[in-house]
């Protein structure tokens, strides 16, 4: 099976930090991505696998950009989760450059979930994927996943959705999940006054499907490691999603977030360091620009404070943040500011 173009093969990843495979013989390796169309909770079923925050989410559709990896590790396999970003028809060059990124990594995974939210019906969008999975080369599995199934109620309305979506292709398997955590009463069964938390429903199950269709083989990564997503790419992402917080409709598209540089500051002394990261966020027109700085700088002001903490945490040093604002004339039809961009 084809691997992962950008797969870093860890330094001396199959035999893990002291960790030798449960049983040699039996590990299963590999990759996976989920598609589905825009919000259909893929970024948060990948955070819940790995159990961590890699991927970016926010309520808004195509919050998703980059194919970022996570990774989970168990006793018998390691799972490389890829993120895609949300496949549907483009309206714009961007829109073609993120399907064919999507493309490109559907055909060189072990399995595909396609994701489809509980709380809506199969649709024209979901269709669409369908159509393009039912294209792929070769006979990469497609397990199906309905997603937030803790958003809908009744159980007679998950198993219509269930039905609907087995109808639209011919699934390996189909999966009802939910990533938020539930919930549950002392005896570890779903309640719904208690303040104990476990983390979503179904999961593991969701997990152990994706395992039985990887091949055999030794970890590719390194015991622990939860993403090789660079960490410029990641701090582009953290600002990106605090800069799209209550924004309207038109502008998360028009916001493009890219890392200049991060450096540590000099003469800092070795118990103080602090890492100075320059960022400068792209929108498309100048009305933008001022929507995205606020009055007074008041909001640019919020998103630095929010950014900051999240990037601190991300890299474990104190970090000063510099953002600047600057308007990228109609980037998502040019070309030449997209390949800038990084896209
Ligand atoms: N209640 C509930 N909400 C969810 C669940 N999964 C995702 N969401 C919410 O749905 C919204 C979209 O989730 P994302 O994970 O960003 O969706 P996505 O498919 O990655 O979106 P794109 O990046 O736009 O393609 C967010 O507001 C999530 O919090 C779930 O299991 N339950």
């Amino acid at each position: 099976m084809a691997r992962h173009p950008t797969k870093a093969p860890a330094p001396g990843a199959p035999g893990r930090a002291g960790a030798e495979p449960d049983q040699p013989g039996t590990f299963r390796s590999g990759f996976a991505c989920f598609v589905g169309r825009p919000n259909a909770g893929k970024s948060t079923l990948t955070n819940a696998l790995v159990g961590t925050k890699i991927a970016i989410t926010s309520g808004r559709p195509q919050t998703t950009r980059h194919a970022v990896r996570g990774i989970v590790h168990r006793p018998d396999a390691q799972l490389v989760l890829v993120d895609t970003p949300g496949l549907h028809r483009p309206r714009t060059l961007l829109g073609e450059r993120l399907n064919d990124v999507v493309r490109a990594t559907l055909s060189e995974v072990d399995v595909v979930g396609f994701c489809a939210p509980a709380d809506e019906p199969v649709g024209r969008g979901d269709r669409y994927i369908a159509e393009e999975l039912s294209r792929l080369p070769g006979r990469t599995p497609v397990i199906a996943i309905l997603t937030k199934t803790d958003l809908v109620k009744d159980p007679d309305r998950i198993g219509a959705r269930l039905l609907e979506l087995s109808q639209l292709a011919d699934f390996a398997e189909i999966v009802p999940v939910s990533a938020v955590p539930v919930p549950v009463r002392g005896d570890g069964r779903a309640a719904g006054d208690d303040r104990v938390r476990a983390a979503g429903h179904q999961l593991d199950v969701l997990a152990d499907l994706l395992v039985a269709r990887l091949p055999l083989g030794p970890p590719l990564y390194l015991d622990g490691e939860l993403t090789d997503e660079p960490e410029r790419v990641m701090v582009a992402e953290l600002v990106r999603e605090a800069a799209l917080e209550g924004v309207r409709d038109e502008l998360p598209h028009s916001l493009a977030v890219v890392v200049e540089e991060m450096l540590p500051r000099e003469d800092r002394p070795a118990e103080r360091p602090l890492l100075d990261v320059h960022v400068n966020v792209f929108v498309e027109r100048p009305s933008q620009k001022a929507i995205v700085i606020g009055a007074g700088g008041s909001r640019l002001k919020d998103v630095g404070t929010k950014a900051r903490a999240q990037i601190e945490a991300l890299l474990g040093t104190p970090v000063f943040l510099d953002l600047h604002v600057k308007v990228a004339k109609d980037w998502q039809r040019d070309p030449k500011q997209l390949r800038r961009l990084g896209f």
